[in-house]
């Protein structure tokens, strides 16, 4: 086994030949973070900026192949997943980690694309239910991919998205499925001031990111028109490989957490709006700061038997966050 100077992550994910998602976005994020990237393609898809038009699938024993060249060779600190096409995938990458004895597993939810492709089939995310989550540390998604994810699992979901009280129903739901810590981003959801969903945003809707460790949700609070529009594809891949790189640095994983979503956030709103989405991209690798200071304080609560919307509103007044 080789011991890197610097510490070194592993995605395991697609190939977006556009430069902006999946392996592209991972190695990209590990470099500014100075963690050495090792990668395992899952696919090969044709994609850019308008969207994907092709999706091939890496042969799951070429998966495992390359897993084990990896593992079996260089000191690993940190394993980040993205796309699973399928669930012979998804069983090799699972059989192969654990064999390999790998610990940190941080998962990006890849159902469906920004552009609004479907990026696996249907069998691979009750796969990744049953033989990945009991194993994953950290699962990172927004909103609507958890939605999706609970549907495909379950079936049906038994209630709507309609406030932040079904947002942490959803949470706890994944949670009760194995990753000890759930990040959910929200940049395209608005709330009002009733912490209830809306359509048609106002000046004083907001957004709503969260971390969820089994007792605590620390809840971040963004003004809506902040950063909704600033979002670029592979915004998700983005944070969850400066997740993994954080905490193959040593962080443990609510600051490994905090610390990745302030520093996309910053990167994001160091972009410039008034270009094209594939320039914001190429900005937002560029940007990329580590340690970028917080620019909001968290607001965190406990679960509870109480609605969490009350819980919130509470804990919002008494520490007097800034909309
Ligand atoms: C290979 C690959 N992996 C992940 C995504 C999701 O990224 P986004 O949701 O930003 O489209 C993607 N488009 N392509």
């Amino acid at each position: 086994m080789k011991f890197l100077k610097s510490p070194a992550c592993l995605s395991i994910a697609g190939s977006d030949c556009s430069g902006s998602a999946g392996i592209q976005a991972d190695l990209k994020v590990m470099q500014a973070y100075g963690v050495y990237g090792m990668s395992v393609l899952t696919a090969l898809t044709s994609q850019n900026s308008k969207g994907i038009d092709g999706i091939y699938s890496v042969h799951p024993l070429l998966i495992q192949r390359q897993l084990d060249a990896c593992l079996s060779d260089i000191e690993c600190h940190t394993v980040k997943i993205g796309m699973l096409p399928d669930s012979k995938s998804v069983l090799r990458i699972a059989e192969t980690l654990q064999r390999h004895q790998v610990k940190n597993i941080v998962m990006d939810s890849v159902i469906i694309s920004s552009a609004g492709h479907i990026m696996c089939e249907r069998t691979a995310i009750a796969a990744t239910i049953k033989h990945l989550f009991p194993h994953v540390l950290v699962y990172s998604s927004n909103i609507m991919e958890a939605y999706v994810l609970v549907q495909r699992a379950l079936g049906h979901v038994p209630f709507a998205l309609h406030s932040f009280d079904d947002i942490q129903k959803l949470v706890t739901i994944i949670h009760k499925a194995g990753p000890k810590f759930i990040v959910l981003n929200g940049y395209h959801v608005a709330y009002n001031e009733n912490f209830e969903i809306t359509s048609m945003p106002t000046a004083n809707s907001f957004t709503i990111n969260l971390i969820f460790d089994g007792k605590t949700f620390y809840v971040f609070q963004k003004p809506y028109d902040l950063l909704h529009s600033k979002a670029v594809h592979g915004t998700s891949c983005s944070i969850t490989a400066a997740i993994a790189s954080n905490l193959a640095l040593g962080k443990p994983p609510i600051e490994a957490i905090q610390e990745a979503m302030q520093s996309i956030e910053c990167a994001l709103l160091n972009t410039q709006e008034d270009t094209s989405s594939i320039n914001r991209s190429a900005q937002l690798f560029s940007k990329i700061k580590p340690s970028c200071s917080p620019s909001n304080p968290i607001v965190t609560f406990h679960l509870r038997s109480s609605t969490a919307t009350t819980e919130l509103h509470s804990s919002i007044s008494s520490s007097k966050t800034k909309l």
